[in-house]
């Protein structure tokens, strides 16, 4: 592809019909001998995640035919096979976001991959805001459920023809979080002790890249949000129409700004800084969730 040969891809190469999934999905699965069954997504900063897979197998988003490209600072922008504990694995050390550019289309094309690789369960990972008065800075929130507010105003992922060989026109969301796998991270969480810093709670997606006035996240919290970020939302709704199921932990942060008198200003730095300090943690509760999954969406 000219675009690979140039290092960089023009936003019109990135083509996101089936047959173009199809066609990332094969040249994939032709360069590699994984079959993953587990997908998962790293956040701002938590792309150590991927280290944790043994026997990797890589490659830079730039190479790989109809891929966009990550652009923001902690993104690292690599597709990484690998096994953990045996489980075929493969990990995105790096998303996409709408603040980006992309159409949302784009940014969610990588879940329609992963199901045409063979993933049953995709978990994803951000970063995040924290918006619930009791949530600290390095607490890790298991998402319950979500406020998608680009789709209240039609940025749905999903608006436009619907691809049958995917998934049915009207997808349900009100199961979009496996209770389960809920359940497992809470019981895998207390094994390892983290107990006092996992939550349980709602993320609510905006489009970003502005960080939310004072008055924005007032009003996310009268609405019922525990944590705000810029991505996670639009792949679930990609993920879930075509049949995959979904975990989403949130890591806070940062404490959103909901007072006047407050001289803490939310930035990108520290989003990064305090996903060092508990990559970690997160990257064993993940890890071990995984090696309690079975196949074909059972538990070990
Ligand atoms: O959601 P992830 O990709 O973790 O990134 C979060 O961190 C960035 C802001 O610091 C935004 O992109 C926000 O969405
Ligand atoms: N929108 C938003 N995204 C974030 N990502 C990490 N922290 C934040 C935040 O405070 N707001």
């Amino acid at each position: 592809m000219e675009g690979n040969r140039m290092g960089h891809k023009k936003e019109a190469e990135v083509k996101y019909s089936y047959e173009d999934c199809q066609a990332t999905a094969d040249w994939l699965l032709s360069q590699t001998a994984v079959r993953p069954l587990v997908g998962i997504v790293c956040g701002s900063g938590l792309g150590g995640l991927a280290d944790a897979l043994k026997d990797q197998v890589a490659f830079n988003y730039r190479d790989i035919p109809n891929f966009p490209q990550s652009t923001v600072h902690g993104h690292a922008g690599r597709l990484v096979f690998g096994t953990l504990k045996g489980r075929p694995c493969v990990c995105m050390q790096g998303r996409f976001h709408l603040y980006e550019g992309y159409p949302i289309q784009k940014i969610t094309m990588p879940m329609r991959i992963f199901k045409l690789l063979g993933v049953e369960t995709v978990i994803l990972t951000n970063a995040a805001g924290g918006l619930n008065q009791d949530y600290k800075v390095g607490d890790i929130m298991i998402i319950k459920d979500h406020l998608n507010m680009p789709g209240f105003a039609g940025n749905n992922p999903l608006a436009g023809p619907n691809e049958e060989r995917f998934g049915v026109r009207f997808p349900c969301m009100s199961d979009a979080y496996d209770r389960e796998l809920q359940q497992l991270a809470l019981d895998v969480g207390s094994e390892l002790g983290f107990s006092d810093f996992l939550r349980e709670g709602v993320y609510c997606v905006l489009g970003g890249p502005s960080f939310e006035t004072i008055a924005e996240c007032r009003m996310l919290h009268k609405l019922g949000a525990d944590a705000v970020g810029m991505s996670t939302v639009h792949e679930v709704i990609v993920a879930r129409h075509c049949g995959m199921r979904v975990f989403a932990l949130s890591l806070i942060t940062n404490k959103a700004v909901m007072d006047y008198d407050s001289e803490e200003k939310a930035n990108h730095e520290e989003v990064l800084q305090t996903g060092k300090q508990r990559a970690e943690q997160l990257e064993r509760l993940v890890s071990t969730i995984i090696t309690r999954l079975e196949h074909n969406n059972n538990f070990a």
